[in-house]
């Protein structure tokens, strides 16, 4: 028999709880303790068996799904009739691409301000255009300045034809005449009026801004306005009266007011006559280049405190942002220097602060009433661009809407692309390198995770991250005197000769002289060209070759463009990519030549060039 050991009771205090606990928890871990366990733990609760649960109701599976709607039609996006008939009248635009379609749809629907990079000639500027011209439809200025306008007698000249007009529609027809004749009187009369005063509406100050880098851009806007905003308003005055019977005035015939639109740029254009307009008449929509926008004297200068929508079209090229590796120096120059298009949107955006220090000349605007709604498109916006526009600057509220419509490759697949080495003795396809060891390091193009969105503490080797950032990217080929030899001639004519082209596009340096590559093309090699202007003729029978510098490649539509052809490596991968985009346009194809004088590191510098973008450059067939 065991010694039985007596313990003070107040030794075993410290297990009894832990003892109580593990009983509870796992069960009497020795038998002995069993009984003395039983003792110590109250009763065990059962609990009551759940009753099964019932079964859940099924739904009805939905027999037929209700149908999407439809992104891209006109119909689906409630676009005003009227500009949906003017559209389709004058630019024989009848559906919206799906692009456009989810553009509008983001526009309509939300209010954010809005960054879109898709392929070059999808529409993306025109799709703009349209969304402003629609708001001003919707907000019946267009109807009210009609209205506005007085009753006269004359102007017969311009009356619609009405061949055989019936008795009782007469006064029908007179209606209609009258409308046209004191609209068409007013204007003849004094078009320097202040839409206040013509009853356009509300304010002496623009609704919408468009900026455009170059001359020939905002020109391209202003047309497709003009030839939209006629249309629409002959068939605004056409449903004035019975529109079936009469017939409408031709197109042309109408004369679009300066109240509606007016356009600032340089270059051939008188800029006191500009001003003038300016300082007497307030246009609703204002299409202007930066430069000339700085420009307009105080006395005309509009009030753009107000503006509702602010558009920075080809807005890689209107801030020329630093290359991603840009040295130091460029960068400091930038900063001191911001680019025109940088100082107005930040005075528009109320950054006035620093803005104004850094450039004491820039306009002194009223701070802003109200924020306009920030639209940017590009084919070539990268996120860096995106960092500086929504983070760096602060000019977007919040989280803007990032639109990206470049599925797959920097260029359209419906592009041919071909490079031909040229010297003095020999014409050579290039050969295409296997792959890019790290194109991400070498250019500023997107990259696949430019999609992603961005996040605000993140930092960017690009943009100088404590200010403004963008310098000019002047790493064009310095201010070297540019010299084609004469392989560069013979190649662009064999291409013309042997290709069929409906018109064909020469890209020079812009240093270079338009006129005296086209006289050289001329004596040398017997090929007519012309130098592209706004007003250039259309195509004949037997097609046309135009000469432009490459800056002009930025955002311009020349119909029917078949062939384009680059001189010389482009200063920049972007720059080719834009040249390149005004061919293969809304989905019809095209061919792209580079015609590369062989010296140097041009063989390499092209190769890199095309791995970046990733083309496969073609050989052509008439060449080794
Ligand atoms: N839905 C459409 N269907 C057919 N043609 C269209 C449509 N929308 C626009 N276009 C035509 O496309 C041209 C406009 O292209 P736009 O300049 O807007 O393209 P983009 O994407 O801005 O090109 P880029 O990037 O080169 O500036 C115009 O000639 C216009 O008539």
């Amino acid at each position: 028999m065991l010694p039985l050991v007596r313990v003070p009771w107040s030794r075993t205090l410290p297990w009894r709880p832990t003892l109580v606990r593990n009983l509870a928890t796992r069960g009497p871990p020795i038998p002995k303790f069993r009984d003395r366990a039983a003792k110590l733990l109250p009763t065990p609760f059962i609990r009551p068996e759940r009753p099964p649960r019932p079964p859940r109701p099924t739904r009805a599976k939905p027999t037929a799904r209700a149908p999407e709607p439809e992104v891209n039609t006109f119909a689906s996006l409630h676009i005003h009739p009227v500009l949906v008939r003017a559209v389709a009248e004058t630019f024989a635009v009848r559906e919206l691409t799906e692009l456009q379609g989810h553009l509008l749809r983001k526009l309509f629907d939300q209010s954010e301000d809005l960054v879109l990079r898709a392929h070059t000639g999808t529409g993306k500027s025109f799709a703009i255009l349209l969304y402003l011209i629609h708001m001003l439809l919707t907000q019946g200025h267009l109807q009210r300045h009609l209205k506005s306008l007085r009753a006269t007698e004359d102007e017969p000249e311009i009356l619609p034809t009405v061949p055989s007009q019936p008795a009782e529609s007469r006064a029908l027809g007179d209606a209609f005449v009258d409308a046209l004749n004191l609209y068409q009187e007013a204007q003849a009369k004094d078009t320097h009026k202040s839409s206040a005063a013509n009853g356009l509406g509300n304010l002496p100050h623009p609704s919408a801004l468009i900026l455009a880098p170059n001359t020939e851009l905002a020109l391209q806007f202003a047309a497709w306005a003009d030839r939209l905003l006629e249309a629409c308003q002959r068939h605004l005055l056409a449903e004035r009266v019975d529109a079936d019977r009469l017939k409408l005035p031709a197109p042309g015939r109408i004369v679009t007011d300066a109240t509606l639109y007016q356009v600032l740029y340089r270059g051939g254009a008188d800029p006191e006559a500009q001003a003038r307009v300016l300082a007497t008449t307030t246009p609703w929509l204002l299409i202007a280049t930066p430069q000339r926008l700085q420009e307009i004297p105080a006395t005309a200068r509009p009030r753009l405190d107000r503006l509702r929508w602010l558009v920075l079209d080809e807005v890689d090229h209107l801030l020329s942002l630093p290359r991603r590796f840009a040295p130091v120096r460029q960068r400091n120059i930038r900063r001191k220097h911001p680019k025109g298009a940088e100082l107005l949107t930040d005075l528009i955006m109320g950054r006035t602060a620093r803005s104004s220090r850094v450039a004491p000349n820039a306009p002194a605007l009223p701070a802003p009433v109200q924020r306009p709604r920030l639209l940017v498109n590009s084919a070539t916006i990268n996120r860096d661009l995106r960092y500086f526009i929504t983070h760096a600057k602060g000019w977007t509220n919040g989280a803007a809407i990032f639109l990206d419509g470049q599925a797959s490759g920097f260029s359209p697949a419906t592009l041919r692309h071909h490079c031909l080495l040229l010297n003095h003795e020999s014409i050579r396809n290039l050969k295409p390198k296997a792959s890019d060891p790290n194109p991400e390091v070498m250019s500023d193009l997107p990259t696949p995770d430019d999609t992603a969105p961005l996040n605000a503490e993140e930092t960017l080797p690009s943009v100088d991250g404590s200010e403004d950032g963008p310098p000019v990217t002047p790493r064009v080929r310095g201010r070297r005197v540019i010299e084609y030899g004469e392989g560069v001639y013979e190649a662009v004519a064999e291409v013309c000769r042997h290709e069929t082209y409906d018109t064909l596009l020469v890209f020079i340096h812009n240093d270079f002289s338009t006129q005296a590559f086209i006289d050289r093309l001329a004596i040398e090699e017997g090929v007519r060209a012309q130098a592209f202007t706004p007003d250039v003729a259309p195509a004949g029978p037997e097609g046309r070759i135009l000469v432009l510098g490459e800056r002009t490649a930025r955002g311009l539509d020349i119909p029917g463009v078949t062939h384009v052809l680059i001189v010389d490596i482009p200063s920049s991968v972007q720059s080719f990519i834009h040249m390149a985009g005004r061919t293969g346009r809304m989905g019809r194809s095209g061919k792209v030549f580079a015609l590369l004088q062989d010296r140097g590191s041009t063989e390499n510098r092209a190769q890199t060039m095309y791995a970046q973008l990733g083309i496969t450059p073609q050989p052509y067939e008439l060449v080794e």
